[in-house]
């Protein structure tokens, strides 16, 4: 089967959480299975655009509403990836440093979208299935199947979408309405949610399928969705959850680059100290205590507005006897709270404020736990890399985390999960860490051995997928 991966992200071209994760190790694990499976992404101005090589692969227009561009795409000369990976460039929009964050996104990713669905519409032959990913990809699944202009080549290809964050919407005023191709008007509600303009809401609609990262957070969507509760529990029929794996290549800590040690199983225990001897000798901590860190964009979806509070009361309630590292950035005023908290709280509590791939790794490798209270998680990945790093993850019982992480009180458990995303619930997990690390090491040892065994390679998530495109085809 050959299956075109749409997305805004895709590692290691551009990352900003998650999805680039994904979009950067799905496709390699379907090639794997028999299959061709590619990305068209927008060619932002990222260090990998320059140091690998490119051939120009087709040149076109399209128009936005009144304004005719021109795009080219590019593909990557040597298979890199282990898959094929194909940039689109449009000039003035897509020549950017960063993924997001500029004031003309809607613009910018419609752009991307109508130029994708032009040079898809010139193939000489039909890909066997779509897969788009997020809102950016989101306006596809109508294009291909409404629009004059794609639906005589397109609208037979069956299109799936896969929602990993149901958050963002990309949602847009109807003032806007001339930025989308000519269509039958009458079909203008497939477009439409709460008088907006509303790429999640359409590709729900208007997909053949629609997945997302995690059995639980597909539940979860028809109660909260961030307005689109009712469109969920009416489309049921068509969706469906597929956790997400894990690239074990780029994690693993027997040879992961990052680290200052590499380890398996049964290195465990020499391993991670001395990674653990990096991080607290850069981050000023006490190596006899227990590390507990989070990794993340601090957001109020992760809960970390809770952060600041829940871990000051956690040093003064157990007395300063866990350490904690805080990777992130986001919101301003938690940025700042955390920034404060290195000098009030210094010794017990460090901030890295900004993204930082290295030490990411390093911090996985050389923690006891790994801090997930999130409100939302629809699949959440770094659980998944704490454990193949050996370290226990304490989570909310919420999404992908409910899915991966079971309690070391129930049979056969390994983690600590907390109820709800509250201070409290924090607190009193934070201080169950530090009893398994003091009072039960020899559990505690137990546990982080086993943890890194638990398979979550991307193996039968990628054929969950391929089952899924069967049924469409
Ligand atoms: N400051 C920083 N420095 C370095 N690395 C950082 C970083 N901040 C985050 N990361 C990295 O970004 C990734 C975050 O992935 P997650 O899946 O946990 O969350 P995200 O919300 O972005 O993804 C969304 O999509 C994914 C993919 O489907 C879902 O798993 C998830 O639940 C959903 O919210 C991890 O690789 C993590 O290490």
């Amino acid at each position: 089967m050959e299956i075109v991966h749409i997305s805004a992200e895709c590692y290691p071209m551009a990352k900003v959480g998650g999805l680039g994760d994904v979009v950067g190790a799905l496709p390699k694990y379907q090639n794997d299975l028999g299959h061709i499976a590619k990305v068209v992404m927008p060619m932002y101005r990222t260090k990998f655009l320059y140091e690998n090589e490119w051939e120009l692969v087709h040149e076109g227009g399209q128009a936005l509403g009144n304004h005719w561009f021109r795009y080219s795409v590019i593909k990557e000369k040597t298979n890199k990836l282990g898959f094929d990976l194909y940039l689109v460039d449009i000039n003035g929009v897509l020549d950017r440093e960063k993924v997001y964050g500029y004031d003309d996104d809607t613009e910018r990713f419609i752009s991307f979208q109508l130029a994708v669905c032009d040079w898809m519409s010139r193939w000489q032959h039909r890909p066997d299935i779509i897969h788009c990913h997020d809102h950016q990809a989101g306006l596809i699944p109508f294009f291909c199947k409404h629009t004059y202009a794609f639906r005589y080549q397109l609208a037979n290809v069956p299109v799936v979408f896969t929602i990993h964050n149901g958050q963002y919407q990309g949602q847009f005023g109807w003032d806007k309405y001339y930025y989308i191709p000519a269509y039958d008007t009458w079909n203008w509600g497939l477009l439409d949610w709460n008088n907006c303009i509303n790429p999640m809401a359409s590709a729900v609609k208007c997909a053949w399928k629609v997945t997302t990262v995690s059995p639980s957070y597909m539940e979860e969507l028809r109660h909260a969705a961030a307005g689109l509760e009712n469109l969920f529990e009416y489309e049921k029929g068509k969706c469906s959850g597929i956790i997400n794996g894990i690239d074990t290549n780029v994690w693993n800590p027997a040879t992961d680059p990052y680290l200052v040690a590499n380890y398996d199983a049964k290195k465990i225990k020499e391993g991670k100290a001395k990674n653990k001897e990096k991080l607290v000798q850069q981050f000023g901590f006490d190596p006899n205590k227990p590390l507990i860190s989070f990794i993340g964009r601090l957001v109020d979806e992760k809960a970390a507005d809770l952060l600041p509070e829940a871990i000051s009361q956690s040093v003064y309630q157990y007395n300063g006897k866990a350490s904690f590292l805080i990777l992130g950035s986001g919101n301003p005023y938690v940025e700042g709270a955390l920034a404060e908290m290195n000098k009030t709280l210094k010794g017990y509590v460090n901030t890295y404020i900004g993204y930082n791939e290295e030490l990411s790794h390093l911090i996985y490798a050389g923690s006891d736990f790994l801090l997930m209270p999130s409100r939302v998680e629809p699949c959440g990945l770094n659980q998944l890399y704490a454990l193949r790093y050996g370290t226990v993850p304490i989570v909310r019982k919420i999404g992908g985390l409910k899915d991966t992480v079971k309690d070391y009180g129930e049979t056969d458990g390994f983690g600590i999960t907390m109820e709800q995303s509250s201070i409290e619930d924090i607190t009193y997990s934070v201080g169950r860490a530090i009893d398994l690390y003091e009072n039960k090491s020899s559990l505690f040892s137990k546990i982080t051995e086993r943890i890194m065994g638990i398979d979550h390679s991307w193996t039968a998530s990628a054929k969950k997928y391929i089952a899924l495109y069967e049924s469409v085809k």
